[in-house]
């Protein structure tokens, strides 16, 4: 599979309208239940549908993979954190996995990149183990770089023709939140400083190496801005770029996503570039207490769901937020409108007294 995309085709406007058309009848005043509105009319006219239909199969796709930088101490914990993990997803005990069981989403873990060996069920998208030291060398070679790409883009569209019909991407890799920065920093213009976070905990002094690393690695990414799977080959790792042609293909296959926190922000960023107005088919389930995710948010134009100061990845954000979108469905889909209840609406009221005429026309 290249990574050409094909145009997005944004979720249907007139759909979107016959939305806002069945709020203003629900037996509510109009606009009264705020953004749950507005989510519920996106999710309509992501689907095509009015009312929309109850989600059948959130999915939650996790992307591991390690990271060279790790090794200017950059994280509070080591590469090895990253294969441990991996197994702790397979068996349900983390963050994620206890808060899909929330939502009713299902969580499917793929190791793009770890630094360990892996099962064969989990590692069959496997491009390399780590990644290149970003503040020094490329991530990946363009080669790796499109495999991982055409990973992502085969796992959205596997889950997709396996029935998902929402989807988020998650990530986990220890040192991922410094190749996100620079990502997100190279297609911001952004600086160093403003887009540095405490990551897992670092404390003062890895924070001043990380920021250099995050210095030296924008440098080399800046002169290739201007071809994201460059950009992606330069300053990413295997996961990301997986996760980029995963949020891609995704708005390709005209299926909605729950963005997470910085990691799969800088994704999204990259993303967005590949398959311009890709966008349309993402909402930001939270912000990230990472400082770059707010810069990526706006590049984006998009706001969150929640603040809820997360600051985790895993996809734990996206998923926190997904019983807000099972929420506005239910509400565009179950509630009485003024009629069928025997509710009298303003509207009755305007109809049968017209507004009396303005005495100075
Ligand atoms: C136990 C554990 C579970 C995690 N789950 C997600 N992350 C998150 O934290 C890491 C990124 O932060 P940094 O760039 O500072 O290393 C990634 O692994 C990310 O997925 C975790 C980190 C740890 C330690
Ligand atoms: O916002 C995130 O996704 C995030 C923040 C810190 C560590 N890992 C991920």
């Amino acid at each position: 599979m290249s990574t050409e995309f094909p145009p997005v085709v944004p979720p249907d406007e007139t759909v979107l309208r016959e939305a806002e058309a069945r709020h203003a009848v629900l037996t509510k005043p109009v606009g009264s239940l705020g953004r749950l509105e507005e989510l519920g009319n996106w999710i309509a006219a992501c689907q095509g549908s009015v009312p929309p239909k109850p989600f059948v199969r959130p999915r939650v796709v996790v992307f591991a993979g390690d990271h060279g930088i790790t090794a200017q101490g950059v994280s509070a914990f080591p590469s090895e954190v990253t294969g441990q993990m991996v197994a702790n997803f397979m068996t349900g005990g983390a963050a994620v996995n206890v808060l899909a069981q929330v939502a009713g989403a299902t969580v499917r873990v793929v190791d793009m990149a770890v630094d360990a060996d892996t099962p064969a069920g989990v590692s069959q998208h496997k491009v390399r183990r780590s990644s290149g030291s970003i503040d020094r060398e490329d991530a990946l070679t363009r080669e790796q770089c499109e495999l991982a790409i055409a990973a992502g883009r085969a796992l959205a569209d596997e889950e997709v023709d396996a029935g998902a019909d929402v989807l988020v991407a998650g990530d986990m890799g220890i040192g991922n939140t410094t190749p996100a920065a620079v990502l997100i920093a190279s297609l911001t213009g952004s600086e160093p400083v403003a887009v540095v976070g405490r990551g897992t905990g670092i404390d003062d002094q890895a924070w001043m190496r990380k920021t250099a690393a995050i210095r030296d690695a924008l440098r080399r990414a800046r002169l290739v801005i201007s071809d994201p799977v460059a950009l992606l080959a330069t300053a990413s790792g295997a996961d990301i770029a997986a996760m980029a042609g995963f949020l891609a293909q995704a708005a390709v296959r005209k299926t909605p996503v729950v963005l997470d926190g910085v990691v799969v922000g800088a994704a999204a960023v990259v993303a967005e570039e590949m398959a311009p107005g890709a966008r349309e088919w993402w909402v930001a389930g939270h912000q990230s207490a990472e400082p770059a995710h707010a810069i990526a948010l706006g590049h984006l134009n998009l706001k969150p769901l929640l603040e809820f100061e997360m600051r985790l990845g895993e996809g734990s954000g996206a998923v926190l937020a997904l019983p807000l979108l099972i929420s506005a469905v239910k509400v565009l889909a179950e509630m009485a409108t003024f009629e069928s209840a025997g509710v009298t609406n303003r509207e009755d009221l305007t109809r049968e007294e017209p507004a009396p005429e303005d005495p100075a026309e």
